[in-house]
């Protein structure tokens, strides 16, 4: 076939493509349309998650599960917009790795806010100036985001999703001589994923490491002063015109962090693939078992516990602590339902939602 009959092809199944996705439009303004008289959210991410493995379990063609995902994830991102347009604030400035799970979620129909700090998106969120919000809470190679987990506690939102993304880090700056680097910007659990790098590449060296809010943070403060270098993505490198002196630094090749998409209300539908996440301020944490017990009542249900992180109480002088747990399942399986109910004065939901890939 010469270049010309191809591009006839092409350009015929262009067309039905756009004709179905016009027809496909018309459907979710009536799925819309029924959300809208029944009071319920708009974004459904366990359904989105249902075609996702539908479209893949069938698939014969030359598309990827990833190239699915990201054709698929758009496709509903434009939908939800045109059925009423999203605001998202994220941990900014633009470019840094919260910004790239945000859209991996919302696609590029969406109103973004790029906010300078955690705890801002926590707020816009809290006060309804966006109805999402996106915040890392952990990485694989380095464990948790502390300032995400504290005001899980704090705030009274709703985890409605999770984003997982792999995580490449650039040295970035305008300096050619390492020696000559003052400082180096990023935030602190960057600094760790990084960590083999910069005791190679620094030791013997002056250059002081500057914990920042975000590592796109970091990027337009390399891209202020010469004499200073960023860790942070490709994207933010460019995207603040800073040189780019070594790529992939991260200590390990499978990097990733966890997202979370944060609302005020919201509640997911079981999707048959859920994890659960829940606040625990169990009392008399002094005695003997209290803990142990807590722990046993998911095991003697059958529920898989996945995660517990112990922070702070901050009451006084005291060394005690809360919990925040993660279990396979959803709120609404019988057998957790028992354990919220036994622990009711105790236990918080923070959502259940579709477990990310
Ligand atoms: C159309 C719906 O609303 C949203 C858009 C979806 C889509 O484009 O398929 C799927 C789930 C929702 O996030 C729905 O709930 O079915």
């Amino acid at each position: 076939m010469t270049l010309e009959s191809l591009r006839n092809n092409i350009d015929a199944l262009d067309d039905q493509l756009l004709t179905l996705l016009n027809q496909r439009m018309e459907l979710v303004r009536k799925v819309g349309e029924l959300k809208r008289s029944a009071n319920t959210v708009i974004y459904r991410p366990e359904r989105e998650k249902q075609i996702l493995d539908r479209l893949h379990s069938q698939n014969t063609g030359l598309l990827n599960q990833a190239a699915i995902e990201a054709i698929f994830l758009e496709i509903f991102a434009v939908s939800r917009n045109l059925e009423l347009p999203e605001r998202v604030s994220y941990l900014g400035p633009e470019g840094s790795f919260t910004h790239q799970a945000a859209e991996s979620r919302f696609g590029a129909m969406s109103a973004y806010m790029a906010l300078p700090t955690i705890r801002s998106v926590f707020e816009s969120v809290e006060t309804g100036r966006v109805r999402f919000g996106v915040v890392p809470i952990e990485n694989n190679q380095e464990g948790v985001v502390n300032e995400t987990i504290d005001l899980l506690l704090e705030k009274d939102l709703r985890i409605a999703a999770e984003a997982q993304i792999p995580v490449h880090f650039t040295f970035a700056t305008q300096t050619e001589n390492l020696a000559e680097i003052t400082h180096i910007y990023s935030k602190d659990i960057a600094f760790r994923q990084c960590s083999r790098f910069l005791n190679d590449s620094f030791d013997g060296l002056n250059a002081e490491f500057v914990p920042v809010e975000s590592t796109s943070k970091a990027a337009k403060l390399a891209a202020q002063q010469p004499k200073t270098a960023a860790i942070c993505s490709q994207i933010a490198a460019k995207l603040f015109d800073v040189p780019v002196l070594f790529d992939n630094i991260e200590n390990s090749d499978l990097n990733r962090t966890r997202f979370l998409i944060l609302a005020k209300e919201f509640v997911n539908q079981p999707s048959g693939n859920d994890k659960t996440t829940l606040i625990a301020r169990l009392a008399n944490t002094q005695s003997p078992g209290v803990l142990a017990e807590f722990l046993q009542s998911f095991n003697a249900r059958g529920i898989n516990l996945t995660k517990i992180e112990s922070r702070p109480l901050r009451d006084g002088a005291t060394f005690r602590y809360w919990f925040l747990l993660e279990c396979e399942g959803h709120a609404d399986d019988p057998a957790l339902r028992d354990v919220m109910a036994q622990y009711a004065n105790e236990v918080k939901l923070l959502g259940s939602y579709v477990r990310g890939a």
